[in-house]
């Protein structure tokens, strides 16, 4: 933005700039750091409560699990002393499924898989053999276990868990086991669904195979469905926290692993949910820091404004160095500070020495001694002065009209007399810091330090126009022709432009006279009027 500013741009626009640009970046960056810090926080928090909800869950389906067993491994003991007798068999599945709640269905089961009591009895497995994965496992392990997902033999997904029944003499009689339905209502729905958060966070159970064992969504139980970490880092550790990035947006999840039976309870939220609260929060950050933001920059506005105005008013003086009393008026300002008391001391100290040295120049050096402006030698010397200060001029170069005809018809003394009086006329046109100087006979030189072409030609104008609406007894109104030539430092020499702005005179004359021209300008920049 700076950049495209106009070079004439002023200090105390600059500093109120500078000072509006730096306090809006400064909101900025507090809103971006916030935003940054408060989405951390959220997402870590999230992670952990995740993480120790799933952890949670995962404990209390082990304790169910080993509870469960331990009713088992109960009844086993009890059906161990008397496995032949159906109805102490009966008592037993029906004490554990009314009693417990633990199961939606419970079994006897001789070694060779055949019922020998069941509850609900309306199952009407009574005596049949049973042929699923999860009983001839139990069967051929005689071993305490908890199933993998199974379809049991009344076609519902199952979760089996199961003790062996041994009888004193240590033979092997068959098992007790209890199913838990996992797509109806269960000790397991209770356990986990009725938990889940109203915040956006739910869960679900996978085996080790990556199998929906709960999902709110029913439709997903028993479905395989991709991992949310892989093999290695599930046998590592027990449980953790990941960021997962879904079809349905990024998810923040908690893991944790069940020892018994290898499950996975996992928790997760939506980031996005989780995220939500961060723009209403943003929105209190701004308005709380808003109004401090514009008391800062009224007061930054005001100090720079201050601090800007020294530099100001000195920067304005600077540019009109050549009028009268401008020390009297850099004098005045109040600089303030350090800075802007060196550039005020500067300032004027330069003043002094310019006005000095043009001064110096112009009695050091012999002036002419009939009309006491510089002559030649005087003019080389400022030309020098200006060379060295690499100050450009405009030049002007005037000649008296006919003047030989003067001379001719009054005499020499009343030429002199006419000279002077034009040398007077010109001094009192020029300007404090121009220099005038009579280059010879009747032909004078004005030179007019940083002024435009255009500067001196409204000067030439009026010492034209001056000259030759003047009355000079006895002569009678006499005129003058003007050349305007300007010299820049880096250009050509000044002699050159002397020379240009003779060329010019010469063009003046040559069009008649009573007339300025400019040189490489081939018309008239003023009419005769004569
Ligand atoms: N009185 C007087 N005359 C001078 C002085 N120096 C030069 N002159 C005269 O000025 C006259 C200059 O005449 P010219 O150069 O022919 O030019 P002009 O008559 O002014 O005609 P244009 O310049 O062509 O308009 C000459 O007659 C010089 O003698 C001086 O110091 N005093």
């Amino acid at each position: 933005m700076l950049g495209r500013l106009r070079p004439k741009t002023d200090l105390r626009t600059l500093i109120a700039l500078l000072a509006i640009t730096s306090i809006v970046i400064t909101l900025a960056n507090t809103l971006y750091a916030t935003w940054r810090v408060q989405r951390m926080v959220l997402i870590e928090s999230t992670l952990a409560a995740n993480r120790a909800y799933a952890t949670k869950l995962a404990a209390t389906t082990e304790l169910f699990f080993q509870l469960a067993q331990s009713q088992l491994h109960y009844s086993a003991n009890q059906l161990g002393r008397d496995f032949d007798n159906p109805e102490v068999a009966q008592q037993e599945v029906n004490r554990l499924r009314e009693q417990t709640s633990s199961f939606n269905s419970v079994a006897v089961v001789d070694s060779n898989g055949v019922v020998k009591a069941i509850s609900p009895e309306s199952l009407m497995l009574k005596g049949m053999q049973l042929t699923s994965q999860a009983s001839r496992e139990a069967l051929a392990l005689r071993q305490p276990l908890v199933s993998k997902p199974t379809l049991s033999a009344a076609n519902n997904l199952i979760v089996f868990v199961s003790w062996p029944v041994w009888d004193r003499e240590g033979r092997y009689l068959g098992y007790v086991g209890g199913t838990i339905y996992l797509k109806k209502r269960s000790i397991l729905n209770a356990l986990l669904g009725d938990q889940f958060y109203r915040d956006g966070t739910h869960v679900f159970v996978l085996d080790r195979n990556n199998q929906v064992l709960y999902h709110q969504n029913s439709q997903l139980i028993g479905k395989r469905v991709p991992g949310i970490v892989s093999d290695r880092e599930r046998e590592e550790s027990t449980n953790g926290e990941v960021q997962l990035s879904e079809e349905g947006g990024p998810k923040l999840a908690g893991y944790a692993i069940v020892p018994t039976t290898g499950w996975m309870v996992v928790a997760l939220k939506p980031t996005d949910v989780t995220l939500a609260p961060l723009s209403g929060l943003l929105l209190q950050v701004l308005k709380n820091s808003v109004p401090f933001a514009v008391l800062t920059l009224l007061v930054a506005v005001i100090l720079a404004r201050l601090i800007a105005l020294p530099l100001w008013q000195l920067a304005r003086k600077a540019s009109q160095m050549d009028t009268q009393g401008v020390s009297v008026e850099i004098g005045v300002i109040r600089a303030w500070y350090f800075e802007a008391a060196q550039v005020k001391r500067a300032l004027l100290t330069g003043i002094g020495l310019v006005q000095d040295k043009i001064g110096r120049l112009k009695s050091e050096v012999q002036s002419d001694p009939l009309t006491g402006l510089l002559n030649r030698r005087g003019l080389s010397a400022v030309l020098d002065y200006f060379d060295t200060m690499q100050q450009p001029f405009a030049v002007l170069a005037l000649d008296i009209d006919h003047f030989k005809r003067v001379n001719d018809s009054f005499g020499h003394d009343v030429g002199d007399e006419v000279i002077k009086q034009v040398a007077g006329t010109l001094r009192h046109s020029a300007r404090q810091t121009d220099v005038v100087c009579r280059s010879g006979g009747e032909e004078f030189l004005m030179l007019l330090p940083a002024s435009s072409t255009e500067e001196a030609r409204v000067i030439a104008e009026r010492v034209r126009t001056s000259i030759a609406e003047s009355w000079i007894d006895p002569v009678g109104q006499i005129t003058l022709s003007v050349g305007i030539a300007s010299w820049q430092p880096g250009q050509h020499g000044q002699d050159h432009s002397l020379k240009q702005a003779d060329a010019a005179l010469y063009q003046a004359k040559s069009a008649g006279r009573n007339c300025v021209m400019i040189a490489g300008q081939d018309a008239l920049v003023s009419s005769i009027t004569r």
